[in-house]
């Protein structure tokens, strides 16, 4: 599913938190959010979701405006995994994963064995399946982490966005989600501090004081140029030799006090 932003904008305490980005993200593209604290990232996420309803701009879903649909007609389209995500904590992680199955039931269409599939596929699908009974107050916030995540893939969105999804995974699992989401057949948005994670998405988009200031594929964005103009880092850039693949070491600008 293709997901489009014109001119999207918003304001908060008379300063503009995303201000007019542009966006066009193509049916199964990785694309990947970078940008220093405070940039708007996760604001920019929450309103491609469509969840901040003073959204000023538009985001359209396969041509159609978000605003048109109904929060169900949206649900089945799109699903979003946010920084704290959090839920009743009375909850088994099954019944938490059960919860993205919400937007495609109805009393023509209650929960069924199809449901329950989709439901533990999920689950295997972030390694939570041998902890499915457990209880949500009882788990770890790796655990936590990847069962929204399970959560948003049950849903079966087209859709999906992920605002740091690896900030609480030890780096087995961070590799493990990675894979996950590259492998996954629909378009993604990923908000990443990782730059070298970033390096895995299709394209990347750079945020800087709540602008969209730089698009493109991973080599031409992370330049030593844009890293200091906009991280306040230097970089170097090394090769593995494992797979000859460019990683980069990051240090501080001399400039620093
Ligand atoms: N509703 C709001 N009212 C006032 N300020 C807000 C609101 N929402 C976000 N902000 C501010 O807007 C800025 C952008 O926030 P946002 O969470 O989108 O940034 P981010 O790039 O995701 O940051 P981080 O990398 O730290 O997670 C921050 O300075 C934040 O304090």
């Amino acid at each position: 599913m293709r997901i489009t932003a014109t001119h999207l904008s918003f304001h908060a305490q008379g300063r503009a938190i995303v201000d007019g980005v542009d966006l066009d993200i193509a049916p199964g593209e990785t694309f990947g959010l970078i940008g220093p604290n405070g940039s708007g990232k996760s604001t920019l996420l929450r309103l491609l979701a469509g969840i901040e309803r003073r959204a000023e701009g538009r985001v359209t879903l396969d041509g159609q405006p978000q605003r048109g649909l109904s929060r169900r007609e949206v649900a089945r389209r799109l699903a979003m995994v946010e920084q704290q995500a959090e839920t009743s904590e009375t909850l088994s992680a099954r019944q938490v994963v059960e919860l993205g199955r919400t937007p495609w039931l109805s009393a023509l269409a209650p929960f069924g064995e199809r449901d329950a599939a989709i439901v533990a596929q999920a689950l295997r699908a972030v390694g939570m399946e041998h902890m499915a009974e457990r209880c949500w107050s009882t788990l770890s916030g790796g655990e936590r982490q990847r069962l929204q995540i399970a959560r948003a893939l049950a849903q079966r969105p087209q859709v999906l966005l992920l605002d740091e999804p690896t900030n609480h995974l030890d780096i087995h699992h961070q590799l493990a989600l990675l894979r996950l989401v590259a492998e996954l057949p629909l378009t993604v948005v990923i908000a990443l501090h990782d730059l070298n994670q970033a390096m895995g998405c299709d394209r990347l988009g750079v945020m800087a004081q709540g602008r969209l200031v730089a698009c493109g594929p991973p080599p031409q964005i992370l330049t030593p140029e844009l890293l200091r103009a906009i991280f306040r880092v230097g970089a170097t850039t090394l090769t593995d030799p494992r797979d000859n693949m460019q990683v980069l070491r990051f240090h501080c600008l001399e400039t620093d006090p």
